[in-house]
């Protein structure tokens, strides 16, 4: 082949490369080897940050996390086989909440996989991705490889948003063909997520039933968050006058200090309204599948969802209302006009009555130091300094430090709380960290149980490596739900254990140039916490919580199968 020839070619790692930067893919995250390392090569030489991780599954984190932050999807590349499968629990976590993310991985040659010959890492990955995403693609031919991106970016923002798949074998990525050619098979892809407009008759339906109510309340969840619709959501709740609640993710919303938030007042609340919106937020476990206790079975529901599926999931919805919750929202607005909504002030009146109790019960167990602290005291600490910073983003996860974080952090900007979402998934705290940091690049805080921390924290290193402003805090109470110390009965193991509780955790982040804090006291958190915000340097604080205090399971012990064998 002569020089100028050779001069006019390119190859399938280059056009996958070009096609991800012509619809402003601007990083990737994953972990490298054969037979993407050259690719992540090319896409940095062409701009393209590559952040690279020590585990598949944070690196996936990351991408989906950004793709909630930002709308675009976040891209995740990973080797084939055990990396693929690395990254699966990622894709399917983001497929759950409805993150878009796209999983690109490389894979062993065809031929000798379909006929089970026993490639390197030989695995037939598009077919084990199926029941984890919303689409599942795997390109043989290099021509293909710009419409193949184009229907990965599609499938993983349009409707309800979630994980996608995207194969690439050894050969397409090494498969040669001319470059005049090869660019006009890469293109942009237009109006990836179209708005979806609701039916005028749904809308007045809803508003009908709305005005009708006597003690409404809307639930945000974090489809309203996803949306960037926060103006119109705000001016629906504060015209209607309606009080709401936030579900985790969709806190911040409003500020977590709003009047009309009744978060404090929720099983009043839910036992009590007549009209119920959900907004963005399905009807899951998360909220008891709308039976049991904390519902009135004479509730009326009006559900805003870009799914038709989830209409009618768990309880009939009076008013569905289908479509994306920016158009949904517009729409209800300019409704207001001709069908005007107000909620009756004696609801909001006795919804703060329920508010000032459960607060004034709460107060006394945040503001009584103990010694060692407890989840409630060391949590108020951290609460009264993040009043100060109300942009960081927010990680959470654990039992009783998710559980009890969810109620006492307060988030006062839409999408800046960052937890374990629909399924509850421990590990997500570090990818999450890193996937906010290099999304926005302002500080994160990450308010971690010992145990969930230990899902992801060799990530410690990607923070330090790349100098990422993340400051996190891990819940030492000595292990799962409780110290390792205490069997599962409850009472102090006698037997001499090692106690989780006495690993000092911050001499780790040491070891990586970070710095490490060691806090016994309320005041010794907020003393450490400041320093790294100051500091915007990776840091951590080993937060020391007695290992007899929190519940197994934190808030969802009631999920555990009960046995009625006495052992
Ligand atoms: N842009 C959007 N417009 C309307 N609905 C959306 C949008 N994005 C996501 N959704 C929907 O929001 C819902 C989110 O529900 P869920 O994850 O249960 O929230 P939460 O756990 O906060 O209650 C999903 O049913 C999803 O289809
Ligand atoms: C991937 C995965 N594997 C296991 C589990 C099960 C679990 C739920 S909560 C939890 C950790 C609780 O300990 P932690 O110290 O973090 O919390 P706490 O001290 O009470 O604040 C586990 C292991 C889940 N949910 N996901
Ligand atoms: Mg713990």
């Amino acid at each position: 082949m002569s020089a100028d020839q050779t001069q006019n070619l390119t190859d399938g790692m280059h056009i996958i490369v070009d096609a991800l930067k012509k619809n402003g893919i601007d990083t990737i995250y994953g972990v490298v080897g054969i037979p993407v390392t050259d690719m992540a090569r090319h896409a940095q030489a062409e701009g393209i940050r590559y952040i690279g991780f020590r585990h598949e599954q944070s690196a996936g984190n990351a991408a989906a996390i950004s793709g909630f932050i930002t709308q675009k999807p976040g891209i995740c590349l990973t080797v084939s086989a055990p990396g693929f499968l690395n990254g699966m629990v990622a894709l399917a976590n983001a497929t759950t909440n409805g993150f878009p993310m796209i999983q690109i991985s490389g894979s062993s040659d065809r031929a000798i996989i379909d006929l089970q010959q026993g490639d390197y890492e030989e695995l037939d990955q598009m077919n084990t991705a199926k029941p984890f995403v919303k689409a599942s693609y795997r390109v043989n031919k290099p021509e293909d490889l710009g419409i193949a991106l184009a229907r990965a970016i599609r499938a993983s923002v349009s409707g309800r948003p979630g994980g996608v798949y995207l194969d690439l074998t050894t050969e397409v990525l090494s498969a040669v063909m001319d470059k005049d050619a090869a660019d006009k098979t890469i293109f942009t892809v237009e109006d990836p997520a179209p708005r979806q407009i609701p039916s005028p008759d749904s809308v007045n339906k809803a508003l009908k039933l709305l005005a009708s109510a006597k003690r409404p309340l809307i639930i945000l969840g974090k489809g309203a968050a996803y949306a960037q619709a926060d103006d119109n959501i705000r001016q629906f709740i504060e015209t209607t006058g309606i009080p709401y609640l936030p579900m985790s993710m969709a806190k911040g919303l409003l500020p977590d200090t709003h009047p009309q938030s009744a978060a404090s007042a929720r099983s009043y609340a839910l036992s009590s309204a007549d009209v119920v919106v959900l907004m963005g937020a399905r009807l899951n476990w998360l909220l008891d599948h709308g039976k049991g206790k904390h519902w009135s079975p004479e509730t009326q529901f009006i559900q805003l969802d870009i799914e038709p599926s989830e209409i009618d999931s768990n309880r009939p919805i009076t008013a569905p209302v289908v479509g994306d919750i920016y158009s949904s929202i517009e729409s209800l607005l300019a409704g207001l006009k001709s069908t005007p909504v107000k909620s009756p002030t004696e609801w909001l009146a006795s919804i703060d009555e329920h508010k000032k109790i459960n607060v004034e019960k709460m107060a006394v167990k945040l503001n009584t130091d103990t010694s060692p602290m407890n989840y409630f005291n060391a949590l108020r600490a951290i609460r009264d300094v993040l009043v100060d910073h109300q942009d960081v983003y927010v990680v959470n996860e654990g039992a009783n430090t998710l559980d009890n974080g969810r109620n006492i952090i307060d988030m006062y900007q839409p999408r800046k709380r960052l937890d374990c979402g629909t399924w509850g998934v421990m590990g997500v705290g570090m990818g999450y960290a890193v996937g906010a940091a290099v999304t926005s690049g302002k500080p994160v805080v990450a308010i971690e149980g010992d145990s969930a921390f230990g899902f992801s924290g060799m990530e410690i290193e990607t923070i330090c490596r790349y100098k990422l402003p993340v400051t996190i805090l891990i819940f030492n109470n000595g292990g799962i739900y409780r110290g390792d110390g205490v069997n599962l009965h409850g009472d102090q193991d006698p037997s001499p254990t090692v106690l989780m509780g006495g690993a000092r955790y911050d001499k780790m982040i040491e070891a990586f140039g970070g710095i490490g804090y060691q806090a016994t006291t309320p005041a010794e958190v907020q003393e450490a916490l400041k320093a790294g915000l100051t500091s915007g340097h990776p840091t951590l604080i080993n937060v020391v919580i007695d290992p007899a205090v929190g519940t197994e399971s934190g808030h969802i012990g009631n999920l555990n199968p009960k046995s009625v064998v006495k052992n």
